[in-house]
């Protein structure tokens, strides 16, 4: 049976296995139903009620942006509704100053997305790029929120002005212009019914836009970037680049809706960065589903619907209510209403797709169920390790360790490690708990700074390199506890490690292909990692690095959870990775080392004890003592 690799046309971000209408998510058919409907609806309501709708399609952009912020790229920004009020402010300020003159508010729109854009890019730049974490990124935003609500509610005297727009303090910003298209007499003023129209349409296009960019590699990378943010930077990702990215673009469409907002009610006060509005926005995206984009204006009907039928939120109950409703909501339907509608429907209509993970239906890539590399034997066993293996675009390297010391508070976990491993073939490292081997991996990849000493791979010394950067360099690693996407099905795994060395969509779809048949998982290309039992968990996290074209693996406890049979699978294996890169195994397993037949180097207190083969270390009286805990009987052999 042969591995049959389906050409792919770039848009697309796996081969195709389903018929094409099974592959249309439920997602995208509801956007267009809705749009469609509220364009209709736009035409024939009354212009009350067009007025009150427009605003909920207004709300839906905010919550789809936070939606995309973090449901998607897993940034929890619960001051999302500052750059809301941001782009609200700008449009009212440049609308006030400019449509007396140029006859339209566009531009004033569009000042609202471009501001509130630099807002998020400053505000994200200190946050991703200084490392802050992901509770503070909540409060940071949050804090954010609150800043400008007091300050802006400090404007009230006539000094505080941009051109001729007042910023009006508590009672804010008034006689902000409609949105006004060009043409006429000093501008068109749209209708409660055309501002409805054109919010339905403006929503509509963000939200396909979004749908789209979630389906290319950006939207899987940011899906990577939220399962496991340490896993995608050793696959090579700059993740602060990403995140910045994602909260831009999150920021942007906050920014839009803001403008939106203030054309609709020609008006706009520090009421929008209120801590009321703030809590809002993550309730509509909780009640509608956080990674659903059309939940987002579900969760907006069904909030806002709810609240102007108990009063407009002026009755005492209604916040009341509105907890309780959140709280039944999060305790029924954790995934929100829309994703429960969606597993309704699935059992319905069990061909059709609906999503399943964050990024819908992958399938597999092998022509039915194939046998795996190590069912086979001879010929065919290394044409198949060929096809995973050939063409690495770049050969094995040397890693070396000069004198390297870590200390963590007092705790010498490194004291002074100095080793040379050549390109290609194994290496193993062995030790007793607490040797420092895991530390030394750390550091060899830069997850810790070492306390001094040097890291070179081949010559270039690598020491102050992030981990994103030696792995785009090639160092690649399988941590002791595998790090994989648990939520992402398997296929996304290994694809996201192609995809960073390739950065290209058939080659990662090809790579991918290529490295499941290897481990023998295209059976299960298409279940969730978190599926897999232990022993593939550590599969799949060697294949993931194994896609990325490594010159250097690193292996920490690969064995761990592995049944014997597997074990010995997985020395030949091992022994595939060291035709094109140079492999260092982290083992307790004694007889897997032996098997695997390489140099050992032995850790003990911080520094390298001893090297040499297996046999000549068991036979050292040294080692057994240390190590091997003579007398007291040999527990991992
Ligand atoms: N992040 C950390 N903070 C504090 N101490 C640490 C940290 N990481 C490791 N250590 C300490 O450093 C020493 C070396 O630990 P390390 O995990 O590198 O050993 P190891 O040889 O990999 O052990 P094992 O075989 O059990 O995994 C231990 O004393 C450990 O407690």
């Amino acid at each position: 049976m042969t591995l049959r690799v389906v050409p792919e046309r770039s848009s697309r971000l796996e081969p195709a296995r389903r018929r094409w209408w099974q592959r249309i998510p439920l997602e995208l058919p509801g956007v267009a139903g809705v749009t469609l409907a509220g364009g209709a609806l736009a035409g024939v309501i009354a212009p009350f009620q067009a007025q009150s709708w427009s605003l909920w399609v207004i709300y839906g952009l905010l919550a789809v942006s936070f939606t995309f912020v973090w449901g998607h790229a897993g940034i929890f920004s619960f001051g999302q509704s500052a750059l809301f009020g941001v782009g609200g402010y700008a449009y009212a300020i440049v609308g006030i100053n400019v449509s007396g003159r140029t006859g339209e508010t566009l531009s004033a729109l569009a000042a609202g997305v471009l501001v509130a854009a630099l807002a998020a890019a400053a505000l994200g730049y200190f946050m991703f790029y200084g490392n802050v974490g992901d509770v503070y990124v909540a409060i940071i935003t949050l804090a954010v929120t609150l800043v400008l609500f007091t300050f802006m509610s400090t404007t009230a005297d006539p000094s505080y002005h941009i051109g001729e727009a007042l910023l009006g303090g508590y009672n804010g910003v008034v006689g902000v212009p409609p949105l006004l298209l060009p043409g006429g007499d000093g501008g068109r003023v749209l209708d409660p019914n055309g501002l409805l129209f054109v919010s339905v349409a403006v929503a509509a296009v963000v939200t396909f836009g979004i749908h789209l960019m979630l389906r290319r590699p950006f939207g899987r990378i940011l899906a990577g970037l939220r399962e496991n943010e340490l896993r995608t930077q050793l696959l090579g990702y700059d993740v602060r680049r990403y995140k910045l990215l994602a909260f831009v673009i999150g920021g942007a469409v906050a920014g839009l809706a803001g403008g939106l907002f203030a054309a609709w009610g020609t008006f706009i006060s520090p009421g929008v960065f209120s801590l009321q509005q703030a809590s809002l926005v993550a309730i509509w995206v909780l009640v509608g589903g956080r990674r659903s984009l059309l939940g987002a204006f579900v969760g907006v009907a069904v909030v806002q619907g709810l609240s102007d039928a108990l009063g407009g939120g002026g009755g005492s109950a209604t916040p009341i209510i509105l907890g309780a409703v959140l709280i039944a909501v999060v305790l029924a339907l954790p995934e929100g209403a829309l994703p429960a509608l969606y597993a309704a429907a699935r059992r319905v209509l069990p061909t059709f797709a609906v999503p399943r993970s964050a990024h819908g239906d992958a399938a597999a890539t092998a022509d039915g169920e194939m046998p795996g590399l190590l069912d086979r034997s001879g010929a065919d066993r290394s044409a198949a390790a060929e096809g995973a293996l050939g063409g690495a675009p770049r050969a094995a390297s040397a890693i070396t360790a000069v004198d390297l010391r870590k200390e963590f508070g007092g705790v010498m976990a490194l004291d002074g490690a100095s080793l040379n491993v050549t390109p290609n073939g194994v290496h193993c490292l062995i030790g007793p708990n607490g040797a420092g081997k895991s530390t030394f991996f750390n550091l060899l990849v830069g997850r810790y700074r070492p306390t001094s000493g040097q890291v070179l791979l081949g010559d270039e010394p690598i020491t102050r390199r992030r981990p994103d950067e030696r792995a785009r360099r090639g160092i690649g690693i399988k941590l002791q506890v595998p790090s994989l996407y648990h939520e992402l099905q398997v296929f996304e795994n290994i694809w996201l490690a192609a995809y960073a060395a390739v950065h290209d969509v058939d080659a990662a779809n090809t790579r991918t292909a290529a490295v499941l048949a290897w481990l023998q998982l295209s059976g299960k290309a298409d279940k969730p990692a978190s599926a897999l039992s232990h022993g593939e968990h550590q599969w799949l996290e060697i294949g993931m690095v194994m896609a990325s074209y490594p010159r250097v693996v690193l292996l920490d406890e690969p064995t761990g959870g592995m049944t014997r049979e597997e074990t010995l699978r997985a020395v030949t294996l091992i022994h595939d990775l060291a035709r094109t890169a140079t492999v260092i195994v982290v083992e307790h397993d004694m007889e897997f080392v032996r098997r695997l037949g390489a140099p050992v180097t032995m850790f003990h207190e911080g520094r390298v004890f001893a090297s040499g083969s297996i046999e000549a270390l068991r036979a050292d009286e040294r080692v057994l003592d240390i190590y091997l805990g003579r007398g007291a009987g040999n527990a991992t052999d």
